[in-house]
């Protein structure tokens, strides 16, 4: 879609979500009860076809083209030491990107994504977000188009990634505030950094919060003021896949807080979302169950660029392998329970 010209547009459309629909999703509902097999015996399977189903407007949904979309940008709040690596890493991974050698590539690879990488002003870090606001308006709109415009007509999935060195501090601000909460709740090692790194984050989140506290607790203040250009691209990738209902998968602590403002006012905005994964990040959990979403898997990664999400696509494609290709029990022959 085009994007988000004005700060009103954006409110508007969180104000106006789409919701699922209804009779696809009771058809969907209807078919699982038909298959050969114990009735909710698949599980979260069964939920997962059915969600698929409201989002798609179809009884049998499908994913014929999905595509995971990495957002990067960079931080001046890098200036901190609030990192294990230095800000150039964010430049030279995009690079991997494009040259296929990076995780992301290969599990995007295993899960029949296309990848869309979109650097996002990389020679132009964010100001430092505990003295002044991380981006102007113009900044942050910009940030949310260019999301939006992942949102391509005839895709059937989108899944959502970021890259930037010193993102987990403002994932961290983020959380904590849409959510309140001590800085404590929501810092942890990002990278790799030790406990007078987490020590070091924890100072500047606090001081984020304070410098920011008396602007408007809106969605849109709090992703220009303490977000950073992916962030917002993420949360502008998620409003404009719920204009378009199309059924995103969201990745790791950093992408979900990209939802966070949002959903600290509009919680229906995670809707049209699954959480691909909980990562190893400690703020993940309680930004998960903040977000009201219960993830797919938890296999104790922590990398970001969505590559948790991209392994959990593998899921979602055997829910609607399931829910298209098995017999029903008339269809088989086979006696439904007395
Ligand atoms: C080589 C490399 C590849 C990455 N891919 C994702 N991240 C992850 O680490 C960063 C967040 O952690 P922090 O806030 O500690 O900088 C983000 O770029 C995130 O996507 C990476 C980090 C590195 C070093
Ligand atoms: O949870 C994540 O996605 C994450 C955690 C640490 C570093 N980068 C990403």
């Amino acid at each position: 879609m085009t994007g988000f010209a004005t700060v009103a547009a954006f409110e508007a459309a969180l104000g106006a979500l789409p919701a699922i629909d209804p009779d696809a999703a009771a058809a969907a509902r209807a078919r699982q009860a038909r298959l050969t097999k114990p009735a909710g015996s698949l599980g979260r399977l069964e939920d997962i076809a059915v969600f698929l189903a409201g989002w798609q407007g179809r009884a049998l949904p499908a994913i014929d083209r999905a595509r995971v979309a990495i957002f990067a940008g960079n931080h001046g709040v890098t200036a901190h030491g609030v990192s294990a690596f230095p800000p150039e890493v964010t430049v030279q991974m995009v690079a991997n990107f494009e040259r296929g050698g990076a995780a992301i590539n290969a599990l995007a690879g295993a899960a029949g994504l296309e990848l869309a990488v979109v650097p996002l002003d990389l020679d132009r870090p964010t100001a430092d977000f505990t003295i002044a606001p991380a981006m102007d308006a113009y900044e942050c709109l910009a940030a949310l188009s260019a999301g939006a415009a992942v949102v391509e007509p005839g895709l059937d999935l989108l899944v959502l990634g970021e890259m930037g060195i010193g993102n987990s501090t403002a994932a961290a601000a983020l959380c904590a505030r849409g959510f309140g909460g001590s800085a404590a709740d929501w810092v942890g090692p990002g990278t790799g950094v030790d406990d007078a790194g987490i020590a070091r984050k924890r100072v500047v989140v606090d001081r984020a919060i304070a410098f920011h506290a008396a602007a408007p607790l809106t969605p849109f203040e709090t992703l220009r003021r303490v977000g950073g250009r992916e962030i917002a691209a993420i949360a502008g990738a998620v409003l404009a896949a719920r204009m378009a209902r199309v059924p995103v998968i969201l990745d790791g602590f950093i992408c979900c807080s990209a939802v966070a403002p949002l959903a600290a006012m509009t919680g229906a905005i995670t809707d049209h979302c699954l959480a691909g994964h909980c990562s190893a990040e400690p703020g993940h959990r309680r930004l998960l169950d903040r977000l009201g979403l219960d993830p797919l898997l938890a296999l104790g990664m922590r990398l970001g660029e969505g590559s948790g999400a991209a392994v959990a696509t593998a899921i979602v494609r055997a829910a609607l392998a399931a829910h298209g290709g098995m017999a029903t029990f008339a269809e088989a022959g086979v006696s439904d329970a007395g």
